[in-house]
C-alpha cells in the first residue's frame, strides 16, 4: 500500500444530516484568524474538500469539517466547515457533529451534567453548551452569530416557476426563503426531487436579482442556499422546512438536473435566518422557542436571545439546540498512482460537474 494522503475521521449526523469530522491528518494551516485559514484551504488545497466529499469517499448529501488551531485566544479549538460547493462561514448541523465528536471521543474534555467551549467558526466565536450524561453528548446549544433579515417579501422572477416571493436573510449563511405552498407544492418526504429543483432555480435567481453581501465582512456573499418553508407535521413543531444545499452547477437550460440534495436536518443557519425574518415581521419575539421541523421530521429548537443590530440592520442572536450521534469512523488514503486524487462526481447522481 502507498499513501499520498491519509486523513482520520469522524462521522457524525444531527438530525439526519452527515457531518464528517477530520480528526487528524492536516498540516498545519497558515492564516490569522479561521476565516482567513478558510480562505487559505480554499485556494490552496481545494482538493481536500473535494477528496473528502466526493465520491469513492463521499456522496452529494455529505458535509465535512477540519478542526484547526484556533487564532482567538477565548476560543478552545476552531472549525472549518465544508460543503459540495462551498466553505459556508457556520453551519448549525456541522457544529452539533462536531461537538459531538469533540467531547466523545475526548478530543476536548467532557464535563457531566454541561460542558462548555467556544469555537472559532469563519463567522465568529461560537458559545456552545452541551448537556452531557454517561459519557454520551445528549444536547448541544450554542449561540450563534447575529441573524438579521435583508429582504422581506421581495418579488423575483424564476424561469420556469414565474414570480416568486422571497425573503433574503443571514444566519451565518445568506438563505433565499420562501413558501413552498405559493408553488403549489408540499414538505413531504417524496416530494425531495421536485423541492430540489425549485430550490436551485430560486437561489439561481435571486443570486443575480437580490445580491447581498454581510455588512461587516464584504467577503461573505450571497445567497448561497435556499429555504422553502411549509406548515408544521411533527407534533410541537411551530414550523417546517426543506433547505437544498448544492451539489453540482445549476443550469438554466436543463433545471431538470437536480444539482442539489435536501438537508437532513431541520438546518441550523437556516432556522436562525428565519426566526431573523420572523422577529423582522414581528411574529417571534425574544425568550420564544421556535421549534423547527426538516424534511425527515425531525426537529431542531431555536430561541431569540436578544435584540442586537449588524450594520445598520435590526438582528437577533439567536441560540440553537439539537442532538447529534457517531455513525463510525475511518481513515481514508490517496493513493499516488489513483486516477481521481480529488475523487470525481458522475452526472446521474450530482447534476453537471464543474462545481
Ligand atoms: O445546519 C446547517 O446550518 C446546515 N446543514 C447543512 C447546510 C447548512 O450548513
Amino acid at each position: 500500500m502507498q499513501i499520498t494522503r491519509m486523513i482520520t475521521a469522524v462521522d457524525a449526523h444531527a438530525g439526519g444530516e452527515p457531518g464528517r469530522v477530520i480528526t487528524a491528518g492536516l498540516p498545519p494551516i497558515p492564516g490569522a484568524s479561521v476565516y482567513e485559514k478558510m480562505r487559505w484551504l480554499e485556494a490552496n488545497d481545494d482538493g481536500l474538500r473535494r477528496l473528502m466529499l466526493r465520491e469513492p469517499r463521499g456522496y452529494p448529501a455529505l458535509c465535512c469539517n477540519a478542526l484547526v488551531a484556533p487564532s482567538d485566544p477565548r476560543a478552545d479549538i476552531g472549525l472549518i466547515i465544508m460543503e459540495q460547493t462551498e466553505y459556508p462561514p457556520m453551519s448549525g448541523s456541522n457544529t452539533i457533529c462536531t461537538v459531538t465528536v469533540l467531547l466523545e471521543t475526548g478530543i476536548l474534555p467532557m464535563v457531566e451534567p454541561v460542558t462548555t467551549l467556544t469555537l472559532e467558526t469563519p463567522a465568529g466565536l461560537i458559545a456552545v453548551e452541551a448537556k452531557c450524561a454517561g459519557g454520551k453528548v445528549r444536547a448541544v446549544r450554542f449561540e450563534n452569530v447575529p441573524a438579521f433579515a435583508l429582504h422581506l417579501d421581495a418579488e423575483i422572477d424564476v424561469p420556469g416557476h414565474g414570480r416568486a416571493r422571497v425573503d433574503i436573510a443571514w444566519g451565518g449563511m445568506f438563505y433565499v426563503i420562501a413558501d413552498a405552498a405559493q408553488f403549489g407544492l408540499a414538505i413531504t418526504p417524496d416530494a425531495g426531487g421536485d423541492l430540489v429543483r425549485l430550490s436551485e432555480a430560486l437561489r439561481h435567481a435571486a443570486a443575480e436579482q437580490l445580491p447581498v453581501a454581510h455588512p461587516d465582512n464584504p467577503g461573505l456573499t450571497g445567497p448561497t442556499i435556499s429555504q422553502l418553508t411549509g406548515p408544521p407535521t411533527a407534533p410541537g413543531a411551530h414550523g417546517k422546512n426543506a433547505v437544498t444545499v448544492s451539489s453540482g452547477v445549476f443550469d438554466p437550460a436543463r433545471p431538470h438536473l437536480l444539482t442539489g440534495v435536501l438537508d437532513r436536518s431541520p438546518c441550523g443557519t437556516g432556522t436562525c435566518a428565519r426566526m431573523a425574518v420572523l422577529h423582522a415581521r414581528g411574529e417571534l419575539g425574544v425568550g420564544q422557542d421556535y421549534v423547527h421541523e426538516g424534511p425527515l421530521g425531525t426537529t431542531f429548537t431555536g430561541r431569540i436571545l436578544r435584540e442586537t443590530t449588524v450594520g445598520p440592520n435590526r438582528a437577533i442572536v439567536p441560540t440553537l439546540e439539537g442532538q447529534g450521534w457517531i455513525t463510525g469512523t475511518a481513515n481514508y488514503m490517496l493513493d499516488p498512482s489513483d486516477p481521481f486524487p480529488e475523487g470525481f462526481t458522475a452526472s446521474d447522481l450530482w447534476g453537471p460537474s464543474g462545481a
